[in-house]
C-alpha cells in the first residue's frame, strides 16, 4: 500500500464554556482506495503562535507521499526529524506527529480488517474508568457553578471529578466543602491538578490544605514548575499522595524516572506525539514499576477513540484516567461518537476496523473554520479553557 493524499481541515468547536478550541482533522489517502483518518488535537492552547495549515500539509505530503503506511516506526522518525519533541507541554509539533501517526494506525489497520486495538496489544479491558474536568476558579461565585456542573455531570453518571486549583484556595477549599456536604461518597475528586502554576514547596502547602477534603484523592497532578524534577521528588516524599505529571518528551521522561519524580506518569498521545510514541512512553513506566492514566488535551472523538484503543492494553493502567472531550463540547465531527456509560469511555468493539470512527462531512462542514488564528482570547482564558471575561 502507498500514501496518495494528506488532507487536512481546521474545525473550531466550542465547549460548554463557550470556549472554541481549533483541531485539525487529517486524511491520508492510499492507492488502496481506503482513508486513514486522525485528528491533530486543540492548538488552542499557549504558546499563542500557530503553523500555517496550507503550509503544514505541503510538508506533511513531503514526507509522506509514496511511503507504505505500515512502516509506522520509520515515518514516526522522519515526522520527529520534521516536528522534534521539546521540552515542553503543550508543544504544537506534538500534536501534528499525533494526528498523522492516528491515521496510519487507523489506515493499516482498515486494510488488515482489524481494529486499531489489535494493532497495539489486543484488550485486557473493554472500557477505561475517566473523570469529568473541573476547571479552575479564580472567583467565589464560580463556586456554585461548578457544583451545578457536578449535579448535571453525576446524573449523566459521571462519579469521578478531577479539579485544577492553585489560583484561588479559597474557592478550591469551598467547592471540596461544598461537594462532600452535596454529594458525599456518591462522589469522588480523583485529582488536584495544579498545572505546573506554583512551585513545590508552594503546591505543599496547599495539598495539605485541601486533603482536609480528602473525597477518593487518587493523586496529585503537576504541583511543582514544569521539568523540575527534583521538586517533584521533593513534594512526592513530603506527602502519602501518589504524584502524576505529564510525559512531554522522552528526555523529560527520562529525567523524571531517574529523579524519582512522580508515581504515575500521565501519557497522552497528543503531548507525547502519538500512539507509537505514547505506547513506549508506557512501557518506559511499565520498566520503572510506575503506574499509568491516559491524559488528555480534550480530544474529538477521533483523538479520544486513539486513546480508548491504546488503554485497551495497557498493563500499568491502575488508576482513573481523563479522556471525557466529546463530553465538553457542543458538537463533534463524526457520525458516531465514542461512548461513554456509568463514568466509563468504552473502547470502540473490537469487530469494527480501524478507530472505529466515520467522519460526518457535514458537520465538519458545519464547524470548518479557515485557519488557526488566535482571535480575541486572554492568556486567562488559554490556561482554563473558559471564555469568561471577568478579571
Ligand atoms: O490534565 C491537564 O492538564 C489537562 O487536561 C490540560 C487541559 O488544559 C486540557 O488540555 C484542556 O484543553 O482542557
Ligand atoms: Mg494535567
Ligand atoms: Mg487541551
Amino acid at each position: 500500500m502507498k500514501i496518495t493524499d494528506i488532507n487536512l481541515t481546521v474545525v473550531g468547536v466550542p465547549r460548554h464554556t463557550g470556549f472554541i478550541n481549533k483541531h485539525i482533522i487529517v486524511k491520508v489517502s492510499s492507492n488502496e482506495g481506503l482513508v486513514g483518518i486522525g485528528e491533530m488535537s486543540d492548538f488552542s492552547h499557549l504558546p499563542r503562535y500557530a503553523p500555517d495549515v496550507e503550509d503544514l500539509k505541503n510538508v506533511l505530503k513531503s514526507v509522506l507521499v509514496g511511503e507504505n503506511p505500515f512502516d509506522i516506526m520509520k515515518l514516526n522518525k522522519e515526522l520527529a526529524g520534521n516536528f522534534p519533541e521539546a521540552m515542553y507541554y503543550y508543544e504544537k509539533g506534538s500534536f501534528i506527529r499525533n494526528g498523522i501517526d492516528a491515521a496510519l494506525h487507523d489506515l493499516c489497520a482498515k486494510y488488515l480488517g482489524i481494529s486499531v486495538a489489535d494493532m497495539l496489544g489486543g484488550r485486557i479491558r473493554e472500557k477505561i474508568k475517566v473523570c469529568y474536568p473541573i476547571f479552575r476558579m479564580r472567583f467565589m461565585e464560580e463556586v456554585e457553578e461548578n457544583v451545578e456542573v457536578v449535579r448535571k455531570r453525576l446524573n449523566q453518571g459521571f462519579d469521578v471529578f478531577r479539579l485544577y486549583v492553585g489560583k484561588n484556595l479559597d474557592a478550591d477549599e469551598a467547592f471540596l466543602d461544598a461537594v462532600k456536604r452535596e454529594f458525599g461518597n456518591q462522589v469522588k475528586i480523583k485529582s488536584l491538578d495544579f498545572s505546573h502554576l506554583l512551585d513545590w514547596k508552594t503546591a505543599l502547602k496547599a495539598v495539605k490544605r485541601l486533603t482536609k477534603y480528602d473525597l477518593g484523592l487518587e493523586m496529585i497532578e503537576s504541583p511543582a514548575h514544569a521539568n523540575d524534577h527534583e521538586g517533584f521528588h521533593h513534594i512526592r516524599m513530603r506527602t502519602d499522595y501518589p504524584i502524576s505529571e505529564h510525559v512531554w518528551s522522552t528526555r523529560q521522561q527520562y529525567e523524571m524516572i531517574k529523579h524519582d519524580s512522580v508515581d504515575i506518569f500521565n501519557v497522552s498521545p497528543v503531548f507525547i506525539g502519538g500512539l507509537t510514541a505514547a505506547k513506549r512512553a508506557a512501557a518506559a513506566a511499565e520498566v520503572a514499576g510506575k503506574s499509568v492514566i491516559l491524559g488528555t488535551t480534550q480530544e474529538l472523538s477521533i483523538g479520544t477513540a486513539a486513546m480508548a484503543h491504546l488503554g485497551a492494553a495497557l498493563v500499568n493502567l491502575t488508576y482513573t484516567s481523563d479522556p471525557t472531550g466529546p463530553e465538553l463540547y457542543i458538537g463533534d465531527v463524526v457520525k458516531n461518537r465514542v461512548q461513554y456509560k456509568d463514568g466509563y469511555l468504552h473502547i470502540p468493539e473490537r469487530g469494527i476496523t480501524g478507530l472505529g470512527i466515520e467522519l460526518d462531512e457535514e458537520l465538519i462542514e458545519t464547524y470548518r473554520v479557515d485557519d488557526l488564528r488566535w482571535g480575541e482570547v486572554s492568556v486567562h482564558q488559554l490556561q482554563d479553557r473558559t471564555a469568561q471575561t471577568k478579571i
